[in-house]
């Protein structure tokens, strides 16, 4: 029976085009999914029927899934890193000319000019007025990145070729990061030492409970005067009553963003894009593709590619018939399911056992096929919360 992807953002057909039309149905409503492809959409835990096993998100960011209630279902929610990486970098670069030089004042002053015939005091009217709109260069500024992980190492890059001086802060980065990152890139050991060091700061962090909030009136207080936020991350983790004193006081200079909020629209101190820091054709083909790939072989072959919640696991099939079973991080589960299949006389092929933290994740290749019985035994065992046969 082919396998039922429900989607619930319009996501790339390159990456559609990875779920083959014989085997899969893809569809904005269905009534028993067995996954669930999304972007942005805000998905509440009422809304994921009982019969989706994985749910895979087209980005980067999974603050829009109830990632706590997928673990307790044993619902592996995946996601793409690095997939839209490029696209964000090439948004940054654009934030930081735009905060550094008067582009968005220079346009509007020109095009209030819309409608003059005369050539001549065009010219002389452009020449009088363009002081307003003089700004400074980024080369020689230093630029604090706040998370280096596939986004900020690729902003500090750009950064370094633009001339800047980069400070950076990520104390959770993990080995692969730290080798992509540029050896010119100066570690800062706290987060207010990147904030009082820069003269321009940007967010490449995910919002966790421990990040909400984060940049609060204490770290904004400790920028240099003049100094300009960028937040291409979540609006969450910039407190915005913290954001509007330092703006009021002149303190920050600017805050650009991808989130626009109601008290923030119309400022001329803030400027604000609609959330299109992933919005280009090679990133949402990307993380489309990335994101399909993943869930075929979860599905296919209960293989655990970039999960948020599961532990990475990936198995070569031996055989025709595999298990994948999620239980609770338990000692004498594992045992309880291999004694199962001891009692019923099937031998095991292959098996590979991890676990992250509160959850363990099992694929066992196995010689023939369970009755529907045993498999109903094996879900019987306490703290087993699911068991799927892939044949
Ligand atoms: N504007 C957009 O359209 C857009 C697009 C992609 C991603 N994003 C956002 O950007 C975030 C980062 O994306 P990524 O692809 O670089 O993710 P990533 O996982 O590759 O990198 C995130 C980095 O943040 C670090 N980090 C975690 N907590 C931190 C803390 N308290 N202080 C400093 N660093 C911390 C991690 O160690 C990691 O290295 C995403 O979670 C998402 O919210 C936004
Ligand atoms: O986290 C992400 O990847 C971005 O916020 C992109 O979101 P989008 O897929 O809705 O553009």
């Amino acid at each position: 029976m082919a396998k039922r992807i429900l989607t619930l953002n319009q996501i790339s057909v390159k990456g559609l085009e990875r779920l083959p039309r014989d085997s899969y149905e893809i569809a904005s409503e269905f009534a028993h999914p067995d996954a669930i492809l999304l972007r942005s959409h805000k998905l509440q835990a009422e809304e994921i029927p009982e019969s989706v096993l994985g749910i895979a998100r087209a980005g980067a960011g999974v603050n829009n899934i109830p990632v706590v209630e997928c673990t307790r279902r044993g619902i592996p929610v995946f996601n793409s890193p690095g997939a839209n990486a490029n696209a964000v970098k090439e948004l940054v670069a654009a934030g930081l000319l735009l905060g550094s030089r008067g582009i968005i004042e220079g346009l509007d002053y020109v095009a209030g000019l819309a409608g003059t015939t005369d050539a001549s005091w065009l010219h002389q009217e452009l020449e009088a007025h363009k002081k307003q709109f003089k700004g400074s260069e980024l080369r020689g500024k230093t630029l604090g990145v706040v998370g280096l992980g596939a986004i900020g190492s690729l902003v500090a890059d750009m950064a370094l070729t633009m001339g800047m001086e980069v400070i950076g802060y990520d104390p959770a980065l993990s080995v692969d990061a730290a080798w992509r990152l540029s050896s010119q890139v100066r570690k800062a050991d706290t987060l207010s030492a990147v904030f009082a060091r820069s003269d321009y700061v940007t967010l490449h962090l995910p919002v966790l409970d421990s990040t909400r909030g984060l940049v609060n009136s204490e770290l904004l207080g400790a920028m240099r005067p003049d100094g300009c936020l960028l937040n291409f991350a979540r609006q969450e983790i910039v407190d915005h009553d913290a954001l509007l004193a330092a703006l009021e006081t002149g303190h920050l200079r600017k805050y650009i963003a991808d989130f626009p909020t109601p008290e923030l629209l119309g400022r001329s101190d803030v400027i604000l894009m609609p959330h299109i820091g992933a919005s280009t054709d090679e990133a949402e083909e990307n993380c489309a593709i990335m994101a399909a790939d993943q869930l075929r072989d979860f599905l296919e072959n209960g293989n655990i590619r970039n999960s948020v919640n599961f532990p990475m696991l990936q198995l070569e099939r031996a055989g025709s018939c595999r298990l994948a079973i999620t239980n609770t991080n338990v000692p004498k589960i594992l045992g309880s399911v291999l004694a199962i299949l001891a009692e019923l006389n099937i031998n095991v092929l292959d098996m590979l056992n991890k676990s992250r933290d509160e959850l363990a994740y099992n694929l066992i290749d196995i010689d023939c096929t369970p009755s529907d019985e045993s498999l109903a035994r094996m879900r019987a065992l306490t703290g087993v919360i699911n068991v799927r046969l892939i044949s």
